[in-house]
């Protein structure tokens, strides 16, 4: 893989809270087509990673570079519109917004217009395509009049994607994407996330997640954390191989 393909590159990010290191000295980098999984114990640093990685957080030390620009110190919707982007549970937020309000407020924000209600809706034909893609996409078409808030729990979690994945990132990070889902339904949840993001031309995704059945069946590769530090960085398969990091990460505390 050339350094071109390379869209995200983290360089010893640190993450400091007062005396405790949530996140220390982390390198690592997500090409094209690659769809890595960062797993790890409760409290093993995911989150502030995953934090700093898309500017919620500014790392304490270290650098992130974005498709080849330094994106330290730039907020996480300066982001979106640069291409990294992370589902922000919109629906449990705005839980009165229908699925095409809901969509169209993430189409507003990747078009960098302000959001103003029905009269965008109905007034804009790029908006309204877009809504009318993402919803295709993501099989919620038949829902579009639908108040998200009154989705089943499984289509929530979808519409959830699907107004992150309406900004057209590049990368797409996600964090524990069939939370609450039931097992039978979660590799459908899976199953239409990744054929959207293949429709709609998303090029690389970061998923944070604790079930490894999931991270198994999905992932190309396996970014292992442990105490804020990274213990592997490895192909789906030799991850797997290597039985003293996999007992690690689904060992006490995994859930
Ligand atoms: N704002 C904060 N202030 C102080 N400590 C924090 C803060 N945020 C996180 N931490 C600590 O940093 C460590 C890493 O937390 P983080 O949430 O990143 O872990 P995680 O791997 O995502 O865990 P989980 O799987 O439980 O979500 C934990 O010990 C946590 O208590």
């Amino acid at each position: 893989m050339s350094t071109n393909d390379v869209l995200l590159h983290a360089t010893q990010i640190s993450r400091h809270y007062g005396d405790f290191i949530a996140l220390h000295n982390v390198d690592l980098s997500v090409s094209r087509g690659e769809f890595v999984s960062v797993v790890g114990p409760n409290g093993a640093g995911k989150t502030t990673l995953v934090n700093v990685l898309t500017g919620l957080h500014q790392p304490t030390t270290g650098n992130v570079h974005f498709d080849g620009a330094n994106i330290a110190g730039v907020g996480a919707v300066d982001l979106a519109t640069r291409g990294l982007a992370r589902a922000f549970q919109l629906t449990s937020i705005f839980p009165e917004l229908t699925v095409r309000e809901t969509i169209a407020v993430s189409a507003c924000s990747y078009l960098n217009q302000r959001w103003n209600g029905f009269g965008h809706l109905f007034g804009s034909h790029k908006i309204n395509d877009i809504v009318v893609r993402t919803a295709d996409a993501f099989g919620l078409s038949p829902w579009l009049d639908t108040k998200g808030g009154s989705l089943p729990h499984g289509r929530r979690k979808l519409l959830d994607v699907a107004s992150a994945f309406a900004l057209h990132p590049k990368v797409m990070l996600l964090d524990e994407p069939t939370a609450g889902v039931s097992t039978a339904d979660k590799h459908g949840v899976m199953e239409t996330l990744l054929r959207a993001a293949k429709h709609m031309g998303i090029e690389a995704i970061m998923l944070v997640e604790h079930d490894m059945d999931l991270v198994s069946r999905y992932s190309t590769r396996i970014i292992a954390m442990q105490g804020g530090k990274k213990i592997a960085d490895l192909p789906r398969d030799e991850f797997f191989a290597n039985e003293e990091v996999v007992s690690i990460v689904v060992g006490k505390g995994a859930h």
